[in-house]
């Protein structure tokens, strides 16, 4: 498979054969490609934004604008890892059809434990085992993902860790483009001997400058810890001082240098006004690195709706400040392991408040004289901590007297941050300090090398190394019989020979709903009937993943997850015939030359109005709105009278709305509107339609009207036909 088809879904069996034979097309990180200040998308200007894409969805509203998909200047991040790679490829698809170019793979496992490179696909609670297989496969699927949507694809994923220079050079083989690395994290968060983690931090950095992978550094990861995330605000401007600095040391150039910025707090504190000097400190403290900017995961619940406020407002501080990447941690981080639709719905969020903020700083400057003092502050009191550090020893002598993730706004200190020995933690005493004759013939290699003079580069004294004979890079497919993708695949494999399906969250017909309900019951209440709802609707495992209560005693909604334990027959499906609409600039032209006149009313014993008001009003984008004009005769009007208004006024159409159906009065009063139409020699001339919640067109139709548009009909549906049958009628 060279190509993907938009109408087919990716054949993951394809990306899996000859895993063996396939090298990544490029090594490094890709910026998008801006465009110039002032660029126009349709008839709009915009500031910020890059290249567009050649295939992709664009946001909701687009198809009131000739369904324009501006891209933001930003990359944006979609983090995916579902724990079973094949299914992540899908999902991959779909995040950069939205605006993602960048896909984040979460590590599984806890992999910063693992003191070796893992094969198989041993799922963890969430994420990905990281193996080479793993990382083939989905770069293989990255490159055609790209092509289908036309803009380089960033993969990325850690290295940290114990293993974490084995990483480095399997994502330097395998094409990956950017990864965390900090040796902060692996000590704080992972417990690994902080020399080693340093050490391996220089040998996996010098790596990753080779492959011109992007670096993310672990800062946020101090937010998180936090018991108040903001309390750690000068210590997160020193955690960045820190990995920027020894990474520059390293070799790194600063334009691969990342700094996870996260804001320190949220709503119901006056987040903005905490927010913005210490992203503004930030950012003059860094100049000249890249800023990657993560949304709040601290204090992310399992309420989707504020995660994606918290969202929104974090892009509005990028917009404010700047940003260089957006991330998009998907709403539900607070309930489980990320959905396609949550993971959809994050990137939706960047790129509409990305695109809604562009070019805001033409008109809103931040005031510096305001922001003067607190930006100094937060400077000073990292610098001082940094002084600090100096005076007790050093970086390793602070770890060790708990310097770090104290919960005290420094220089405050509760005396409750994470200590970390020396000479403890995981893999203590394992850094062998290099013999005087010590040589390692491979290239890129941190530190002392005893390598002989005249070398081109070191891998030559071997014939190569895997940096620059790729051909020596030993492949291993899969070493575990009973836990592997090609097992799993099998049982996709059945379910399509079968052509039956089961609705998903984020494994292949994995069979998860989620449903939402609201009871007029208090809450532990209102989670039991929800429960008990799902018990007899016959769903499997059903579990509460949110709640809102509206209020103590009259009500709570609840939103549950479950499985369907039935499979849908795929031949058995009846397809909705979609009503066709016509571009609205061809109505608007068309009405323009040829004006229109429609009489409308609620026909026989009826009063109901509402719907039929929101086709012929211009508020609803109504009829009205594409210049065509109409009588409205109002409700329970007979039948004879939209005859007789039509004759009187040359209307070219009817609209007749109908909602009451007992004793199928809608029926009767169709074929009525037909013959009295018919009897009055006009029913050449002009076009019957009808409307209403039970009304189908098949219905209409076989009734002797010429349409009828059911639930969900809007203006431009009911002004297409219109336009259609005249042009029809008009024979052009
Ligand atoms: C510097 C660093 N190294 C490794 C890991 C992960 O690696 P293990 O889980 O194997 O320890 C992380 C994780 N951060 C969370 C990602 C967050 N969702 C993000 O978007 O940044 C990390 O920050």
């Amino acid at each position: 498979m060279d190509k993907l088809d938009p109408k087919v879904p990716i054949d993951v069996e394809e990306i899996l054969k000859d895993l063996d034979k396939y090298r990544p097309r490029r090594r490094g990180w890709t910026w998008r490609k801006k465009l110039p200040e002032g660029t126009k998308v349709d008839r709009y200007e915009y500031y910020q934004i890059s290249e567009p894409l050649k295939n992709s969805i664009p946001l909701p509203a687009a198809h009131y604008f000739n369904n324009i998909d501006p891209q933001p200047d930003v990359v944006i991040t979609s983090e995916i890892a579902s724990g079973r790679f094949e299914d992540d490829i899908r999902r991959m698809r779909m995040a950069a059809w939205h605006g993602a170019d960048h896909i984040m793979v979460i590590r599984t496992l806890g992999q910063s434990h693992f003191d070796g490179l893992i094969e198989g696909t041993p799922e963890g609670v969430g994420g990905i085992p990281i193996t080479r297989k793993q990382v083939r496969a989905t770069r293989k699927a990255l490159d055609l993902i790209e092509d289908e949507v036309g803009r380089p694809i960033n993969f990325h994923s850690y290295v940290s860790g114990v293993a974490g220079p084995e990483i480095a050079v399997l994502f330097a083989e395998e094409g990956v483009n950017g990864a965390h690395q900090d040796p902060q994290y692996n000590i704080l968060y992972r417990g690994v001997n902080p020399v080693r983690s340093f050490v391996d931090a220089a040998v996996a950095k010098k790596i990753m400058a080779w492959a011109n992978m992007l670096q993310i550094d672990g800062a946020h990861n101090a937010n998180a810890s936090a018991k108040l995330a903001w309390t750690v605000m000068p210590e997160l401007l020193v955690q960045h001082g820190i990995n920027c600095m020894f990474s520059v040391k390293v070799g790194m150039p600063k334009e691969n240098i990342a700094l996870s910025t996260v804001p320190p707090v949220i709503a119901p504190l006056p987040e903005m006004r905490i927010d913005l000097p210490y992203a503004v400190a930030l950012r003059e403290l860094f100049k000249g690195f890249k800023f990657r900017a993560q949304m709040n995961t601290r204090y992310i619940e399992s309420d989707l709706f504020d995660a994606t406020r918290v969202h929104v407002l974090n892009a509005v501080l990028s917009r404010l400040t700047s940003a260089d990447l957006q991330s998009t941690i998907t709403p539900d981080e607070g309930r489980n392991v990320p959905w396609h639709i949550n993971s959809i719905r994050g990137v939706e969020t960047a790129k509409h408040t990305l695109l809604a903020m562009d070019g805001i700083k033409k008109y809103v400057k931040i005031d510096q004289e305001a922001i003067r003092e607190k930006v100094r502050e937060l400077k000073m009191r990292a610098i001082l901590m940094l002084e600090e550090i100096l005076e007790m020893g050093g970086y390793f002598e602070a770890l060790e007297a708990g310097m770090f993730v104290d919960n005290g706004y420094y220089p405050e200190r509760l005396g409750d941050g994470i200590a970390r020995k020396k000479d403890g933690e995981i893999a203590a005493g394992t850094v062998v300090p290099r013999e005087p004759d010590y040589m390692a013939p491979v290239c890129e290699h941190f530190g002392y090398n005893n390598l002989p003079d005249g070398l081109e580069k070191p891998c030559d004294l071997i014939g190569g190394c895997t940096f620059h004979k790729p051909e020596k890079i030993q492949f291993i497919d899969e070493l575990d019989e009973t836990d592997n993708v090609n097992l799993r695949l099998q049982r996709i494999k059945d379910m399509k020979a079968r052509n039956v399906i089961k609705p998903e969250v984020e494994w292949y017909s994995d069979g998860w709903i989620q449903i939402d309900m609201t009871f007029a019951l208090p809450e532990e209440y209102a989670e039991a009937a929800a429960l008990a709802v799902c018990e007899k609707l016959g769903l499997e495992d059903p579990t509460v993943i949110a709640k809102t209560v509206l209020h103590p005693a009259e009500g709570t909604y609840v939103e549950v997850k479950a499985k369907v334990p039935f499979e849908i027959k795929i031949d058995e499906l009846k397809l909705p015939k979609k009503p066709e609409t016509l571009p609205e600039e061809e109505i608007f032209e068309y009405v323009a030359k040829r004006p229109i006149k429609v009489v409308a009313a609620t026909v026989g014993e009826d009063e109901h109005s509402v719907g039929l008001r929101e086709i012929l009003d211009i508020k609803h984008g109504g009829i009205e709105k594409y210049g065509i004009k109409y009588v409205y005769l109002g409700t329970s009007v007979p039948p004879e009278k939209l005859i007789d208004a039509a004759i009187e006024t040359g209307a070219d159409a009817i609209l007749a709305s109908m909602i009451i159906t007992h004793n199928d009065v809608h029926i009767k009063n169709m074929r009525r509107l037909n013959e009295l139409a018919i009897e009055k020699g006009i029913r050449d001339k002009v076009l019957i339609i009808v409307g209403g919640t039970q009304i189908n067109n098949d219905m209409a139709v076989e009734n002797g009207v010429d349409a009828g548009f059911g639930r969900g009909t809007k203006g431009i549906h009911v002004a297409s036909f219109i336009v259609k049958k005249l042009k029809e009628k008009e024979g052009n």
